[in-house]
């Protein structure tokens, strides 16, 4: 059946509709990596958006068991280009359209993606609808882009311990990808998930050896209630932040973000580090961004920033033992170029390792 995309801007694509009519609102974004779209689909950091693939080939390897980031879809669409029906893989269980019409997620194909990536880059991130019926459609305006709270959909409700490691992690999870996980079990920790929402003194009681705040999707300012607590915990504990967990480590310490006019979603974003001048390939996904100027009387400093455009891409504290990254270190999908910042992590929880990371 044909399926409409109508973008905010008054514009419409026309291309096939998979799976059930349904009428789809969201914020929608564009995703440069060449694979990697079943991580993007279960990524809860995408939660509430619609994807725009700009690699023309989608689905050519399938669905398989284990590349989810999380249980269950989190992007409201896909959008591609051409759509390979069947997926070519030992480890494919089923096609990507058979997947996204079971889980009810609209995927269109045959549209115009580098039309629609090209508004994007100039208007900035915006509302679409998809649709079969593009007459009479009138935008959500009641939901403004990025004023979603969509972390408390996401975040776990109760206190889960994975792996048996020496090193006790608590993860505050505002969506977390399972790759993080998967990283720091590889690293020798046992990790304690706990909500977004989990109090000082219910972390305090877990004795964690290091803490870790996790990606997650939305706007960092829309989680002020929680800077606080976040402060507190990253000035008793070693602390790493991921992407969402780094914009809030920052704002804790009286930092800023700001929107980017379209995110940096893919699989190849150079960044360099600050220290040592090497450049990592990293995968990313987000919308905002830490101001550099609002470092200033944080005790933060750039450690990481992207080449392309000088954006903030990771911060270490000159005080405490805390460190952030814009980017993805458990990569997936992408690069595993920067994957030893996990390592450098587990470094920090001795004094020796805390040294090491300073000098
Ligand atoms: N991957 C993430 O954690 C995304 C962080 C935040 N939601 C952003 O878009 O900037």
């Amino acid at each position: 059946m044909k399926g409409y995309v109508v973008l905010e801007n008054g514009e419409m694509f026309e291309g096939v509709l998979h799976g059930k009519e349904k009428e789809v609102h969201g914020e929608i974004v564009f995703f440069t990596g060449m694979s990697g779209y079943q991580e993007v689909l279960s990524d809860p950091s995408f939660k509430g958006q619609m994807v725009v693939f700009t690699y023309p080939l989608i689905g050519n390897y399938g669905v398989n068991e284990v590349d989810f980031e999380s249980i269950t879809p989190q992007v409201n669409a896909l959008l591609v280009s051409e759509l390979s029906n069947e997926g070519y893989h030992y480890e494919s269980c089923s096609s990507l359209e058979s997947y996204c019409e079971k889980h009810s997620i609209p995927l269109v194909s045959g549209i115009d993606t580098r039309a629609i990536v090209k508004r994007i880059r100039e208007q900035g991130d915006m509302r679409a609808i998809i649709t079969t019926d593009p007459t009479n459609l009138s935008f959500n305006q009641s939901i403004p882009l990025g004023q979603q709270e969509v972390v408390p959909e996401v975040s776990t409700k109760t206190i889960n311990t994975y792996g048996s490691g020496d090193h006790h992690i608590v993860m505050v999870d505002f969506g977390y990808k399972k790759s993080i996980l998967d990283s720091l079990l590889e690293q020798g920790c046992r990790v304690s998930l706990v909500p977004y929402d989990t109090t000082f003194e219910t972390i305090q009681s877990l004795q964690p050896d290091g803490v870790m705040y996790s990606n997650g999707p939305g706007n960092p300012k829309k989680l002020q209630e929680l800077l606080p607590t976040i402060k507190k915990v990253a000035m008793s504990y070693p602390t790493m932040g991921i992407c969402l967990g780094h914009q809030l480590l920052a704002l804790a310490f009286g930092a800023d973000t700001e929107k980017l006019t379209f995110g940096h979603r893919g699989a190849n974003q150079p960044v360099i580090d600050l220290t040592t001048n090497k450049v990592y390939m990293t995968s990313q996904n987000h919308s905002y961004v830490v101001n550099e100027e609002s470092l200033e009387g944080t005790g933060f400093k750039a450690k990481f920033m992207n080449i392309n455009d000088s954006s903030i891409e990771g911060l270490i504290h000159k005080q405490y033992p805390v460190f952030t990254v814009q980017f993805h270190p458990e990569a997936h999908p992408g690069p595993s170029d920067s994957e030893q910042l996990f390592f450098t992590f587990i470094e920090m929880l001795s004094n020796k390792g805390r040294e090491k990371a300073y000098a």
